[in-house]
């Protein structure tokens, strides 16, 4: 089985280049100036721009427990939709897969259910609040490489040492979720005069960056590679830049909403702008994005959290946390950061494919490697389009991005060499 994609606009090997690409038995074969494949199905790419499959590291798939808000099989269709070919899915599901049984069949109901490759992360602690660990090694054992509480923060600095030092001795990640429980506070969105205009109780940044600097220290002692979710804050930023001028073994991602939006964009009491962290302030957002400039943040990650739409219209104060993103992501990023000359279309296809898949050491995703499987995505740079909701396949719709206008469209996903979207 062959398939032929003429005339792609191929990122390869960190370039942009006029080239065809050659698919043989699912895998990629070649890529020259001009090739000849006879036998080959040929897809004319119409010098669109063929990249190597978006990795996110931080998706919600709600299965099981509530797929009311999302399935395996809505969330790996909206991933396809967005030019996502790997993503890693975070265990607050319902029961949370802490336990080896339990762990591997999530391992098996994502097999099954998804249309791309979704990976697990293992939770922490039991449940994702207790301070008792999960039993770190025989999950590694069962496949976990990676483990993160996603949602919660870890209070107990005893148990985040253990985690980190059992993650450290088979080079694991510990994706972390920093947040402070009782400096958060029960707040609702960012303390700042946004939050004093709406009149809503606020989150103290300190939140983030106290648990951040704390996990730093520990970081440093373990060795563990520690991964920051969601980064969000200047001082957070900042710590990371400091930690990795240290030698700490530290990544960080940022989402899209934190990158282009701050809460100044929250106009009225719309829960499509409630996530966890919060939009912060205008000089946070600026230092995101130096933070993508300077190589302090090491890849985009959309933290796609779908909810129900009476879930999220209540307002602030009782709508749940978290907004989509695995369809709107690279558009987004796309149209406002290298239109707008911030970073080029290299640097933003490096931090949505090759760093992700290299950092947590995924070796069949991120690049076009021969004899490695066929993930790809066609995307259209030239024709603007409006973000609808009409045209997700994400089962959730709350999106402050809905009705923006974009480039950037994506036109055909591949895994393996077979079309999924
Ligand atoms: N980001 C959010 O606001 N919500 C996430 C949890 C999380 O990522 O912390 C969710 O699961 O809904
Ligand atoms: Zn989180
Ligand atoms: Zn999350």
């Amino acid at each position: 089985m062959e398939l032929l994609i003429k005339n792609a606009k191929l990122f390869y090997d960190n370039n942009i280049l006029n080239r065809d690409l050659l698919i043989k038995d699912g895998k990629f074969a070649q890529v020259q100036e001009k090739i000849e494949a006879p036998q080959a199905t040929v897809i004319d790419a119409k010098n669109n721009l063929v990249t190597p499959g978006l990795v996110d590291v931080h998706v919600h798939f709600r299965e099981p427990g509530q797929t009311h808000k999302e399935t395996i099989s809505t969330g790996s269709r909206a991933s396809a939709h967005g030019g996502f070919t790997t993503v890693m899915a975070m265990p607050n599901v319902t029961p949370v897969p802490d336990t080896i049984e339990k762990f591997q069949a999530q391992l098996t109901l994502n097999q099954k259910e998804s249309l791309i490759h979704t990976l697990q992360y293992a939770p922490v602690t039991k449940d994702e609040v207790s301070s008792q660990l999960v039993d770190i090694d025989k999950l590694h054992q069962a496949g976990a490489f990676a483990f993160s509480n996603d949602g919660h923060g870890i209070g107990n600095a005893k148990s985040m040492f253990d985690a980190m030092e059992e993650i450290a001795s088979f080079k694991g990640v510990l994706a972390a979720h920093v947040e402070d429980q009782d400096l958060f506070d029960h707040g609702v969105i960012n303390q700042g005069p946004t939050a004093k205009k709406l009149g809503l109780p606020a989150i103290n940044e300190a939140a983030e960056t106290s648990q951040l600097a704390r996990d730093l220290i520990l970081a440093k002692q373990t060795g563990v590679h520690y991964h920051v979710c969601h980064i969000s804050t200047a001082e957070s930023v900042n710590l990371v830049r400091i930690a990795k001028d240290a030698g700490i073994n530290v990544t960080c991602e940022v989402t899209p909403h934190h990158s282009l939006l701050s809460d100044q964009d929250i106009v009225g009491d719309d829960a499509n702008f409630k996530m966890n962290p919060p939009l912060r302030s205008e000089k946070d957002r600026t230092a995101l994005i130096e933070g993508i400039q300077d190589g302090t943040i090491d890849m985009i990650a959309t933290d796609h959290a779908p909810h129900a739409v009476d879930e999220k219209n209540q307002g602030f104060l009782k709508s749940a946390f978290g907004i989509t993103g695995i369809e709107t992501s690279f558009a987004l990023m796309y149209t406002h950061l290298v239109e707008q000359g911030v970073m080029t279309l290299g640097g933003l296809l490096q931090l949505m494919s090759a760093k992700p898949a290299d950092l947590f050491g995924l070796k069949n995703a991120g690049q076009i490697l021969f004899d490695r499987p066929a993930d790809f995505t066609i995307i259209d740079l030239d024709n603007a389009y409006t973000i609808d909701k009409a045209d997700f396949l994400s089962k959730g719709v709350n999106s402050p991005f809905i009705g923006e206008k974009v480039r950037g469209r994506v036109l055909k996903t591949f895994v393996a060499g077979k079309q999924v979207y």
